[in-house]
């Protein structure tokens, strides 16, 4: 008998694993406490940019096998589904550094009263360590005496903008848990993947829940890093990609992550770095993790470098026209979470400038965050009239930007390219000031 499967929170990550289990052969129910989101995807639509994405929430609501609902006290899921995936948020909390467990806590606990059949609830969410095991013990507590509840955690690594592909082929899979018979479950959930003899971590809720965490860490250090060089070279001369480009031919470090630019954002790595310092610090070990605050910092004083570079190019921000190409996270996602494009764009404008946005995906999501920016509907748009180009999002359209394409339109042939991807010898023969980070720029 197959598993019958629910994902509580249908984001980013729970809209995706819903509908990659569906593709995996189970029937799926995913429930949100969002009405207008479980509307959206019951009709087949995604309300978010994820590739590949919508075809499969369409193929699967289509032929049947996957339902969006909202189901306040569980009890429709409770009744069905053998596993229970949670895949709710853990922000940062307001106004603070930790992981906000409000969602993972309400979704798990009212999980374990709605539950009336025997079944395995499983944590996919990014939390502190300490939370599986503190969840088990309140499952266990509020569950039904009449069923057996149990829980595991199952950090998620997928990458947004490639979601699709990184559930269905993972690198890895990591399973927390006390119990053998539950990881037989999953073991059965994720039987595709391990035919492929997929790396299979069968370990402790700690270990587990520490592996996701230090993942995340361990790319935010490694973009840090050479975000730190490239203080150095701006300081001293050099070219920071041929530095990235050198050590990362060294196989033990590799080339991923080392590119320099604007920096990291995203709702994961910034928050996550945070709340993971901040569990340390909870757990007396103040000293451990402080490296994780200086690539914090390091982190931030990219977006505020970007800005101060824009000024001097210009002498002064106020009045200025300014195009900002780019302001999701990074391409391939409408997500603009602690985005690096969104903040430097703010930020000019509160200098003063008239900042003009262009995105090719995040501009609905931006002006909800941001509304007094003006957004505009292309590349063409933004740039016209502008005394200043800045590139913070490298999506292709920007990449594939030549001189000539912005001949005619902009007031001033001025360029910051945040994300050091344009030949910058081809702009400087073509006349223009431009500007990249890493780069030592005499005045600049
Ligand atoms: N976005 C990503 O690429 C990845 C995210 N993660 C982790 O996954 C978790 C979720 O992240 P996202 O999907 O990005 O967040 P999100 O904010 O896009 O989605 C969370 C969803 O949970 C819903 N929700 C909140 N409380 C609920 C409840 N009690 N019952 C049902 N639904 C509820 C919200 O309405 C929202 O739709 C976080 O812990 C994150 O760190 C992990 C790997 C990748
Ligand atoms: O926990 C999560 O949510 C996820 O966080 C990241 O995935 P994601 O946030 O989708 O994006 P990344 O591709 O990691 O990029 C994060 C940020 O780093 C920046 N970055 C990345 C690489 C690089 O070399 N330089 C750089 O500045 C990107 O522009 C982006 O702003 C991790 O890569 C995933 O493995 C993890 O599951």
């Amino acid at each position: 008998m197959t598993l019958n499967i629910s994902v509580i929170g249908t984001g980013y990550l729970g809209a995706t694993h819903a509908a990659c289990m569906a593709e995996l052969g189970f029937d799926v129910i995913g429930v949100d406490v969002d009405p207008e989101k479980i509307d959206s995807l019951s009709r087949g639509e995604l309300p978010f940019h994820e590739p590949g994405l919508p075809e499969l929430i369409r193929k699967h609501v289509d032929s049947g096998k996957l339902r969006f609902i909202t189901d306040p006290d569980y009890s429709t899921v409770g009744a069905w589904a053998d596993v229970h995936f949670v895949a709710v948020g853990t922000p940062q909390q307001p106004g603070g550094t930790g992981a906000d467990l409000t969602y993972v806590d309400a979704a798990t606990v009212g999980l374990a009263e709605g539950i009336t059949k025997d079944s395995l609830i499983v944590g996919k969410s990014t939390v502190p360590v300490g939370t599986a095991r503190r969840l088990a013990g309140l499952v266990e507590e509020k569950s039904r005496d009449a069923v057996n509840v149990s829980l595991s955690w199952n950090p998620e690594f997928l990458r947004e903008g490639f979601a699709v592909k990184d559930t269905l082929t993972p690198d890895r899979l990591v399973v927390g848990t006390d119990s053998d018979a539950d990881e037989a479950v999953l073991r059965e959930v994720y039987a595709e993947a391990l035919e492929r003899e997929t790396p299979w971590i069968s370990t402790d809720f700690e270990t587990a829940e520490l592996v996701k965490v230090a993942a995340n860490a361990f790319l935010a250090t490694k973009i840090s890093f050479i975000n730190a060089f490239s203080e150095v070279t701006e300081a001293v001369g050099g070219n920071i990609t041929t530095l990235a480009d050198a050590i990362g031919f060294d196989t033990r470090i590799g080339r991923k992550f080392l590119n320099a630019g604007v920096g990291f954002g995203g709702g994961c790595l910034p928050k996550d770095i945070r709340a993971l310092q901040t569990r340390v610090s909870e757990l007396g070990l103040d000293h451990t993790m402080t490296f994780l605050d200086e690539m914090d910092k390091i982190n931030l004083r990219r977006r505020e470098r970007v800005v101060t570079l824009s000024e001097n190019i210009l002498d002064e921000l106020a009045g200025k026209r300014i195009a900002v190409l780019g302001v999701t996270f990074k391409p391939l996602s409408d997500d603009v979470r602690d985005s690096p494009g969104l903040d430097v764009a703010n930020r000019l404008y509160t200098a003063g400038a008239e900042v003009s946005v262009y995105d090719p995906e995040g501009n609905a999501n931006a002006a909800k965050r941001f509304p007094r920016l003006e957004y505009v509907e292309s590349l063409a748009d933004a740039a016209k009239d502008a005394d200043l180009v800045v590139l913070t999002t490298e999506w292709n359209e920007f990449k594939e930007l030549t001189p000539a394409g912005l001949d005619g339109l902009v007031a001033q042939k001025r360029f910051v390219d945040a994300r050091n991807v344009l030949p910058a010898a081809d702009w400087e023969k073509a006349g223009w000031t431009f500007a990249q980070l890493g780069r030592f720029y005499d005045g600049l």
